[in-house]
């Protein structure tokens, strides 16, 4: 059975710009995106006046300080929120609320305990409408993708962190969606195994050409895995709302080395503009 996560030959998808490989991934635009959240005293503001450009395939990570903003973002690209102002779309189509073509994947794995591995990544597809045969088929195949072929009859307390949150990648892929969102999904991890999530995230990227937008606490890990680092500043305590400060395009082959001096220099000019001292 043919479940879709294979590269599609060429000809029939558009090479990724950042990977070259084939890709399915969808571009977003956000232009002019406020989000206003009601207060006790006082509206919060939580972002104003911001534009995004993501083009198709590529893997964006978004950096800045606590409360900047992030996590609005990517609830807005979800469609669990809609902003106050602005326009979000994905392929010119304007985002009306959450839909299969976008996964999402939060630091929390949020799996169902009474599910097996494989029933948690066949349940979406499922409820799009396939058969129990053919989702369970690309539930498999997800498995498989994110390294947990062997555990799938296995129940989510019996897996360590590092292999939940594989078998929530593998959920949000399942869809097959054309954006996958990451809120801090490594956030909870020990450092080999956020270190070795990071080596297979690259591998799923570059083998699906997901459009990709990660939030990440960590400079090192956005280097590591984007084409570009978008950088928020704004929003608790700083008296602005969370907007745009810096967008940079990382230029280092893959694999990367974090010990290469190139590499330490793109974090060293990141984590300045998150402090406040980059310009
Ligand atoms: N539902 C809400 N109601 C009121 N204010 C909110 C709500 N959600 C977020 N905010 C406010 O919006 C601002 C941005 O919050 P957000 O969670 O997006 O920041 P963040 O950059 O993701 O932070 P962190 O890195 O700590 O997760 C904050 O000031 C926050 O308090």
């Amino acid at each position: 059975m043919t479940t879709g996560f294979a590269p599609r030959p060429t000809g029939l998808s558009t090479p990724s710009p950042a990977t070259g490989a084939p890709t399915r991934g969808a571009a977003i635009s956000v232009r002019g995106v406020e989000m206003r959240f009601p207060g006790k005293d006082s509206d919060v503001l939580a972002l104003s006046g911001l534009d995004l450009r993501i083009e198709q395939g590529q893997f964006v990570s978004i950096v800045g300080a606590s409360g900047c903003g992030k996590s609005t973002l990517l609830r807005l690209l979800a469609g669990f929120e809609t902003a106050t102002d602005g326009v979000i779309e994905l392929d010119g189509v304007p985002v009306r609320g959450p839909g299969p073509d976008r996964g999402v994947v939060f630091q929390d794995y949020g799996l169902f305990p009474w599910r097996t591995s494989l029933e948690n990544v066949a349940y979406g597809p499922r409820r799009n409408g396939m058969s129990r045969r053919q989702a369970s088929a690309v539930a498999q195949e997800a498995l498989a993708l994110v390294g947990l072929d062997t555990a799938r009859d296995r129940f989510p307390g019996q897996l360590s962190g590092g292999m939940q949150q594989r078998v929530a990648i593998a959920r949000a892929l399942a869809n097959r969606p054309s954006v996958l969102l990451m809120d801090e999904p490594f956030g909870a991890l020990d450092a080999m195994t956020r270190s070795s999530l990071q080596t297979e995230l690259t591998h799923i990227h570059e083998s699906t050409g997901t459009t990709t937008v990660f939030i990440t606490h960590s400079v090192e890990e956005a280097v590591n895995l984007s084409d570009r680092v978008v950088v928020m500043a704004g929003g608790a305590g700083s008296g602005l709302c969370g907007h745009v400060i810096a967008d940079i395009p990382i230029d280092l082959p893959r694999p990367r080395d974090v010990t290469a001096a190139a590499f330490n220099e793109y974090e060293r000019a990141i984590s300045d503009l998150i402090h406040g001292d980059g310009s």
